[in-house]
C-alpha cells in the first residue's frame, strides 16, 4: 500500500475544485460584461482553452492562472479561494482592511475580535490559557496555577491523543500538519463547551492557525509564557524531548527561527510572563500576578 498523502484530495474532489474554478472565472467574466473572446485576448490563453477551463476541464498552471487573474482585474487569490471564501461582503470587507496601513489593520481586528467575538467577559477570565514555545514552562505552571485555583488543568495535545486515540507522532505522519490542526481545532472547541473553568497548556504551535488562535483570544484569557532561547532549549533536551519542532530537527537556529515566526503572535496574548532564570515557584508568583 502507497504511503497516505495528507494534502491530496480524492479525485472527484480534485474534479470539484476544477468545476468550482471554472463556474468562478466564467461568473467573474460575466460581470465584466467581457466575452470569451475578449478574456482570451487579454489573457492570452486560446478561446478553446478558456471554454474547457471555463466547463470544469482544464487544470491551469500556475503563471496562466495569474495571466487570467491580471485579465479579469482580479487578486489571484480570488481565484484559487476555496469555496465559501467568495461572497461579495468577505470580497469587500477584506478590500476594505487591506486599504489600512498595517497599526489600522490590526485595531481593526481587534475592533471585530470584541463585536463579534463569543466570549462573555466575565467568563473569560475564569478560562486561562497558557501559550508559548515548547520548554516555557506551560505544562509546570499551569498544572500549579490550577492546583493553586482549583480548577481543572487541562493539556490540548493530551485531549488531542485522547480523542482521537493516537499518539501527535502518529498523527501528524498520517494526516499531517492539516489533520492535527482539524482534531486541535475541535478539541479546543469542546472543552469550551464543557468547562466553564479551567487553567489550558496549549501546544506551541497554536498561533499558527489564525482561526483557532482568535477562538482562544476571544474565549480565554491568555497568558504567553516565555524564556531565552538558549533556555527554552536547554529545557528540551533535558526533558530528553526529541520531537521535531515543526518537522525539522533540534537546533537553536530553527528555534530562534520558529519563535521569531511566532512572537508577533505569542505578543497578542493578554499578559505575559518572562520564565527564565527563576524558579518555578517565582514564575508560579510573577503568573498569579499577571492574572489580577
Ligand atoms: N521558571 C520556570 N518556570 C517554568 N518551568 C521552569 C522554570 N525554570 C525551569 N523550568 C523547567 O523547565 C521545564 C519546562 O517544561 P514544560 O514541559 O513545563 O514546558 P511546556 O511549555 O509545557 O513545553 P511543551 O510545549 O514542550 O509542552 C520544566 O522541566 C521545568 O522544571
Ligand atoms: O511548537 C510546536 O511546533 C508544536 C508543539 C507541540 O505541543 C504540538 O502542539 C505540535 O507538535 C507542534
Ligand atoms: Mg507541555
Amino acid at each position: 500500500m502507497s504511503a497516505p498523502v495528507p494534502g491530496k484530495d480524492d479525485p472527484e474532489a480534485e474534479e470539484a475544485f476544477l468545476r468550482l474554478l471554472g463556474e468562478r472565472v466564467r461568473g467573474l467574466r460575466a460581470r465584466r460584461g467581457m466575452t470569451r473572446r475578449i478574456l482570451a485576448r487579454d489573457s492570452g490563453l486560446s478561446e478553446r482553452y478558456l471554454a474547457q477551463l471555463e466547463s470544469g476541464q482544464g487544470n491551469v498552471s500556475i503563471l496562466l492562472m495569474r495571466q487570467l487573474a491580471r485579465a479579469l482585474n482580479v487578486p489571484l487569490r480570488r481565484l484559487v479561494a476555496d469555496a465559501g471564501d467568495e461572497s461579495d461582503d468577505l470580497v469587500h470587507a477584506t478590500e476594505l482592511l487591506r486599504s489600512l496601513d498595517g497599526p489600522r489593520q490590526a485595531e481593526a481586528r481587534d475592533l471585530l475580535a470584541r463585536a463579534f467575538g463569543d466570549a462573555d467577559p466575565e467568563q473569560r477570565r475564569h478560562r486561562i490559557a497558557l501559550i508559548g514555545l515548547r520548554g516555557a514552562g506551560k505544562t509546570t505552571l499551569g498544572g500549579l496555577l490550577a492546583e493553586r485555583l482549583d480548577v481543572p488543568f487541562i493539556e490540548l495535545d493530551r485531549e488531542i491523543e485522547r480523542t482521537s486515540g493516537v499518539s501527535l507522532a502518529t498523527i501528524f505522519e498520517f494526516y499531517g500538519q492539516a489533520g492535527f490542526r482539524r482534531l486541535e481545532r475541535s478539541c479546543l472547541d469542546r472543552i469550551l463547551e464543557h468547562h466553564p473553568r479551567f487553567v489550558l497548556a496549549t501546544g506551541g504551535s497554536i498561533v499558527s492557525e489564525p482561526a483557532t488562535f482568535e477562538r482562544l483570544l476571544s474565549a480565554c484569557y491568555t497568558v504567553w509564557l516565555h524564556a531565552s532561547p538558549a533556555e527554552h532549549m536547554e529545557r528540551v533536551v533535558a526533558q530528553g524531548d526529541m520531537r521535531p519542532m515543526a518537522g525539522n530537527d533540534e537546533s537553536m537556529a530553527d528555534l530562534r527561527r520558529i519563535l521569531e515566526g511566532r512572537e508577533g503572535l505569542y505578543r497578542r496574548a493578554d499578559a505575559d510572563v518572562d520564565t527564565g532564570g527563576r524558579p518555578p515557584a517565582a514564575s508560579l508568583d510573577a503568573l498569579i500576578a499577571a492574572l489580577a
